[in-house]
Formats: structure tokens, sequence, C-alpha cells
């Protein structure tokens, strides 16, 4: 980790800044570029819109919208503060699959706002990239606006970290000789990332999963105010457990949490089952110090890009895009999201995998290139996809 100053200094005047494509130099080029010359451009859009895709940034652009409400585990910080981390993941975006990402972040709270403010500026941008919205806002915002535009919007707080987070899941679960289906896995900390983690493992075979929040396991023999855990509860739990963690814990295989830092003890970890795996993935501090609990787990991963096995949604979001902005996907879907999850975990050759390397590195070229083409082809096949993918990789 750098020391603060350094990380201040980089800071200075923000982390990215607009390019231009084509240089303008003298009379002939700003008549191009701009008018007269550029009004041929806006006449062409106007008679068919789907040319804005050809002749604009459209094709290529995303924008990371948030509302600066759940800010990594930060919390409630506000527009400002958390532009700095939604700047981060536009500079993420271009470095890893070149695509063009616009931070917005909005000084409202209310839903149907968010929603108005998101369809107004979406004739911009290709996809749109939720990020750190609180929940349970955050499913209500997406779903409508799922519903409502025809290009991709993706939470990604919640299905980024889901599909990483099974991909890791896999893995490890390989490493240690076990399986999905006869694993006991508690999922901490049941907000935006947590249900879809839930949600998503359940899909992919796990039956003993059991979600925990701060008053500890839901179980399906009570009533929640928060819709969604009474849905999470319907189909996980199955024995109706209820506890707190230290107690439901006990004897579990897999820990995953993506709720506050320093919220597992060592004793807690230290009831689970042999050859335990766990994910401490809050950030910027995992629920528990991992050089505390390596010496004590099977497979330790955090969110963290200081220690090995980064689980981090980083892994997922610049190739999903890459994919759908490629096939000019009008939705990223369930199909797409298991086709990430499994491009990410098929990265890594089963005589590689080890305790140490369950995920592969974010800088690992592969990575972006397997979730494009899986995502490209998954759009295609459900029909979701406006073109035929682009086969050849313009990333690198
Ligand atoms: N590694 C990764 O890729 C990702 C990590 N995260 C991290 O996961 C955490 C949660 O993020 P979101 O789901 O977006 O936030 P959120 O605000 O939607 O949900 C957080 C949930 O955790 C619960 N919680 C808080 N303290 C708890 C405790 N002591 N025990 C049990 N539950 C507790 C809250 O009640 C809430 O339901 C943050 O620290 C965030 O940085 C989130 C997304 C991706
Ligand atoms: C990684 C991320 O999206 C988060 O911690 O919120
Ligand atoms: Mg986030």
């Amino acid at each position: 980790m750098r020391i603060l100053g350094d990380i201040i200094e980089l800071h200075q005047g923000g982390k990215i800044e607009t390019m231009l494509k084509h240089p303008i130099v003298n009379k002939e080029d700003l008549a191009k570029v701009y008018t007269p010359g550029v009004a041929q451009v806006c006449e062409e859009i106007a008679r068919n819109q789907s040319k804005a895709y050809e002749l604009t940034t459209k094709k290529n652009t995303v924008a990371v919208v948030s509302d600066g409400t759940a800010v990594l585990g930060l919390g409630d910080i506000g527009p400002h503060a958390a532009m700095p981390v939604m700047e981060g993941k536009a500079a993420l975006f271009k470095q890893f699959a070149g695509v063009d990402a616009v931070p917005v972040c909005l000084d409202t709270k209310d839903t149907e706002e968010i929603i108005r403010i998101v369809k107004a500026i979406a004739p911009t941008f290709g996809g749109i990239n939720l990020e750190d919205i609180a929940s349970p806002r955050c499913f209500e915002i997406e779903a409508r606006l799922r519903a409502e535009l025809d290009i991709p919007i993706f939470h990604d707080d919640q299905h980024g970290t889901a599909i990483v987070s099974l991909a890791g899941v896999l893995n490890a679960l390989k490493v240690c000789g076990k399986t999905l289906a006869q694993s006991r896995i508690i999922v901490n900390g049941l907000g935006a990332a947590g249900l879809s983690v839930a949600k998503m493992l359940l899909k992919a075979g796990a039956i003993e999963l059991i979600g925990v929040d701060r008053h500890g396991a839901i179980s399906r023999d009570m009533e929640y105010d928060n819709p969604h855990w009474n849905e999470l509860a319907a189909m996980s739990n199955p024995h109706g457990e209820r506890g707190a963690l230290s107690e439901v814990i006990r004897g579990a295989d897999v820990f995953i949490g993506v709720s506050a830092g320093n919220i597992l003890s060592l004793s807690d970890v230290q009831s689970m089952a042999d050859d335990r795996i766990v994910f401490a993935m809050a950030n910027p501090v995992p629920e528990i110090d991992p050089v505390i609990a390596a010496p004590f787990v099977r497979v330790l991963a955090t969110g963290r890009s200081d220690f090995p096995n980064q689980i981090n949604n980083v892994l997922c979001f610049p190739g999903i895009f890459r994919g759908a902005l490629d096939c000019g996907a009008t939705d990223i879907n369930e199909d797409m999201k298991l086709a990430a999850a499994q491009a990410i975990s098929s990265v890594i050759d089963p005589a590689d995998l080890n305790e140490h390397y369950i995920i592969p590195d974010v800088f690992d070229v592969r990575v972006v290139e397997r979730i494009r083409l899986a995502v490209m082809e998954a759009a295609y096949r459900s029909g979701v996809a406006r073109y035929e993918p682009l086969v050849v990789s313009d990333v690198h």
C-alpha cells in the first residue's frame, strides 16, 4: 500500500480526462469536427436513431452512476465523496477493456428522481453501471431501468460481485475437494452484494446456504420488512436455523462476507469445518484481518489487491460491458452473468489451482477477453444482441 501522501498526490485534479481521436489544428479540421460539417452527421442520426451507435461515442461509452449512499464499506458519504471511487471505476473500464466511462454522481437519494435522471441521460450511453447505491433502493432502481431502457443496466455491487464470488467459490471448493451442493455456506451481509451472491450460489446448486445480517440468520419462520430477505429466506436455510453469526457459522465450509470490517472473530473461523474457505470481501477493511486468519483457513480471499486471491468485481465489470457493447446487447441477463462466472473460473487451468490461486489476477489479459467472448455468445443465443458479435478483439 502506498503512503497517504502519494495517494493524495495521485488524485490531484482527478484521475481521468477526455482525449481526442482526431487533432483539431486548423479551420478545415474545425469545420469537420464541429459546425458546419457536424450538422450532416446530426441529420443522419435524426433520420435513423440507430446510427448513434455508429457515429457517436455511444457505442463504447458507459456511465458509472452513484448516489453516494453505499460507497465501498464507507456508507452514505454523499455524491462528492463518492467521486474518487467512480473515477477509479471509469479508469479501470478504460485500462482493462478499452471502454470509455463517465462518472456521474447524483445529489439525490430519491428513487424516482434517480430513475428519471438516468433515463434522461441514457441517449449518451451504450450502458449504465450502477454503483454503490444502498439497498434495498438499488433493487427497484435497477429493475425499473432494465424494464424501461434498451441499453444494458448492471448494478455492479450486486451482479459483478456475485459473478466473481461464484467463480472463486467453485475453484476454492475444487481445491478443498468439496462440492457446492454438499457445503454449508454462510453469506454475511444481505445488502446489494450479499443478496445477489446468495441467489447466484443457490442458482448454481448450493443448498445449505444461510444468509446472515446484523440481527442474525435469515429464516423462513420469520417475517421481515425487507421483501428481499423474505424471498431469500424462502429459498435458503432449509432447516430454518436462527441465531447470531457465531452460532450459525459453526461447521460451515464457506464464509462469504460482504458486510463490514472486522466483524468476524478468529474463534468464529475456528468453529468452521475442516478445509474452511473464507472470503472476507468488505472494502476497504475486510471482515477479518487476513494476516490473522490465514494460518487457520485453507483458502482465504479478500477484496483487496495487496493479498493473493482478490475477489473483487473489478474482475468482471470491464469484460462484461466489453462483451455487451461489442454485440450491442440490450440487456445483461442471467445467461450472460453465468457465462461470465464460468469464463472467469476457466482462466485457471485445473492443474494450476491451489490455495493461493483460485481466481485469476486482474492483470491477466485473458480475463477480459474470455468474459467478452462468453458474454457475447450468451447474449446472441438469448436474443439480446443487436448485431453479430465482434469476434476479433480490439481491446489489446
Ligand atoms: N469485494 C467486492 O468485490 C465487493 C465488496 N463489497 C463490500 O461489501 C460491503 C457491502 O456492500 P453493499 O452490499 O454494496 O452494501 P449495502 O449497504 O447494500 O449492504 C450492506 C449490508 O451489510 C449489513 N451489515 C453491516 N454490518 C453488518 C454486520 N456486522 N453483520 C452482518 N451484516 C452487516 C447491512 O445491514 C447491509 O444489509 C461493503 O464493505 C463493500 O465494500 C461490495 C461489493 C463488491
Ligand atoms: C468493489 C466494490 O464495488 C465495493 O466495494 O463497493
Ligand atoms: Mg461498489
